[in-house]
């Protein structure tokens, strides 16, 4: 087991990367299958590490050492977990630039949006450590007169949380911080790609001070396996998941037999409108942004956009130039690289079908299209008109820097196009007209909308979605909510 001499040697601190995994408290160097696996830099497909990979046996393990920590965690006072993780959040911010070098290393995204994510991943972590102490219940008058009524919110117990490779870290800490802000105990189970990552997490955590137990990291390939135990195992009282929406479906139907509570955050196919009335030049910006953001690879992704007809010809050629004039495809290490490799050559496959689909079906490549010179999977930034519903980009999540670009002529139609999906996660408008922008808002089937910004994500808002795209709601003050139950009681004999 190892991690890269390369990769020790441009930390500043070697010892936040180990190539171990992390249960109740100890450093798991070795798998009971005696099984390893590989991460690799998806720039340059080198080996960053050789680590163990944990399994079936280890995550119960885990289970069993969060079950014996969870009452102890939550006996403890709200401030007191408040404490820890305010300290786990300043270590956080004091290595961002570690953080941020892995992540990109293990990922591939550019460095400076990497050191953006491990800020925006603290911030969960800040957020959740001044919500602990607010976790009011509720007097109720009683419904006799002797009676009264009391609400309490417990923390729901030990809490199975899959975290998916697009962010290693801030998909880890909206999760893991509310939990064990309320009194959870938590295994978490980040993605074959990007173990290190929460691994680098972790390190911080335990000097934090944050108890053995609380925290819990399974890093392995089997990720059938794993979710299976944890959603089998009837300590586990809790599921929540970031990822497609077919792993989304399967730890649903898995939670059933024993009813477990379950979190889902999953696919989109967001639309992104711009209509007649709009700053033309600033839905640019904003398509920019929510399109070409982690080279497309987000759940909340610009994946179709609609243009009015009156200014179709302007946006696409404005977007088309900003595009090929300001997008530098490289490794996330480069200066001024903004758009990094696709995660692996399934994501690469699926953005070259996407595009191949829409040329046959009459698109048309305005700028990029192609696989980037530099080989590997990098792609171009791309532009595509005449796109149409019949093509796959309106339907299926391209996961890639795609932009498609839809005419529309109506308020109705558009609306009707933007909620034919079986999605329901982010969706973006721009308008000036203020009876539009309410009536728009209000119709679109979404969790989020987006008016007039390309960037909807913050800790200090709830972020989710509707249909099948997920259940509950991450960050803010409902962020809580998923981790507690409702306990009344009802006092008689006043
Ligand atoms: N909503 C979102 O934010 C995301 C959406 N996606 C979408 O999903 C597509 C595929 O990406 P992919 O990475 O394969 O996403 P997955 O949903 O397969 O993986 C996400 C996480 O789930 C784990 N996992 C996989 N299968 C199971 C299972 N049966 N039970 C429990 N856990 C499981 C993975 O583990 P392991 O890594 O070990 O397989 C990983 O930790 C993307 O192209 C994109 O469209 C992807 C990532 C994020
Ligand atoms: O794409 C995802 O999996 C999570 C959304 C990222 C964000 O919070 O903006």
């Amino acid at each position: 087991m190892s991690i890269s001499s390369e990769l020790l040697a441009r930390l500043k601190d070697p010892e936040l990367l180990t190539a171990k995994g992390y249960i109740g408290g100890k450093w798991v160097s070795e798998a009971a299958s005696g099984k390893t696996f590989e991460v690799t830099d998806p720039a340059t497909g080198a080996v960053l590490a050789e680590l163990p990979d944990l399994g079936v046996e280890e995550t119960t393990r885990a289970i069993d050492a969060a079950y014996e920590t969870q009452k102890e965690w939550a006996a403890k006072t709200a401030k007191e977990r408040s404490v820890a993780m305010r300290k786990w959040n300043d270590l956080l911010l004091a290595n961002a630039d570690d953080l941020a070098l892995i992540l990109t290393a293990e990922m591939g995204k550019p460095l400076a949006e990497a050191k953006g994510e491990i800020a925006y991943g603290a911030s969960f972590i800040e957020w959740f450590a001044e919500e602990a102490k607010r976790v009011y219940g509720d007097t109720i008058p009683g419904h006799q007169a002797d009676k009264r009524i009391v609400v309490l919110k417990q923390p729901v117990g030990v809490v199975g949380a899959i975290t998916p490779w697009n962010f290693p870290n801030a998909m880890i800490t909206r999760k893991v911080a509310p939990a064990i802000a309320v009194g959870c105990t938590v295994i978490s189970k980040p993605a074959e790609q990007t173990p290190l990552s929460a691994i680098a997490i972790a390190v911080l955590a335990e000097r934090a001070g944050i108890p053995g137990g609380v925290f819990n990291v399974i890093i392995g390939t089997d990720g059938p396996a794993i979710g299976k135990e944890l959603c089998g195992n009837d300590k586990v009282r809790k599921i929540t998941f970031t990822g497609s929406t077919e792993v989304g479906r399967i730890l649903m139907r898995q939670s059933a037999d024993q009813i477990k509570k379950v979190s889902l955050e999953l696919g989109g196919n967001a639309p992104f409108i711009v209509f007649d009335d709009a700053d033309v030049d600033a839905a640019v910006e904003g398509a920019m942004i929510s399109k070409y953001r982690n080279a497309g690879q987000t759940c909340v992704c610009a994946n179709r956009l609609y243009v009015q007809a009156g200014v179709y010809d302007e946006f696409a050629e404005k977007l088309a130039k900003k595009v090929s004039e300001s997008l530098k495809v490289g490794s996330g290490f480069e200066d001024g690289v903004t758009t990094g490799p696709l995660i692996d050559e399934q994501g690469l496959e699926k953005v070259k079908d996407h595009i191949e689909d829409a040329l046959s079906k009459g698109a048309r490549v305005v700028t990029g299209g192609k696989p980037d010179e530099r080989g590997g999977t990098f792609f171009q930034p791309t532009v595509l008109t005449q796109v149409t519903s019949e093509m796959k980009v309106a339907r299926e999540e391209t996961f890639g820097p795609v932009a498609p670009l839809f005419r529309f002529e109506t308020v109705d139609e558009v609306i009707a196009q933007a909620n034919d999906t079986e999605f329901g996660l982010a969706s973006y408008f721009y308008a000036r007209d203020l009876s539009r922008v309410w009536k728009v808002a209000e119709a679109l089937e979404y969790g989020m909308v987006g008016v007039n910004t390309g960037l909807i994500s913050t800790e200090v808002a709830p972020f989710g979605g509707v249909k099948q795209s997920g259940l509950g709601r991450e960050g803010s003050k409902y962020g809580v909510d998923d981790f507690l139950e409702i306990k009344y009681m009802c006092l008689g004999g006043i």
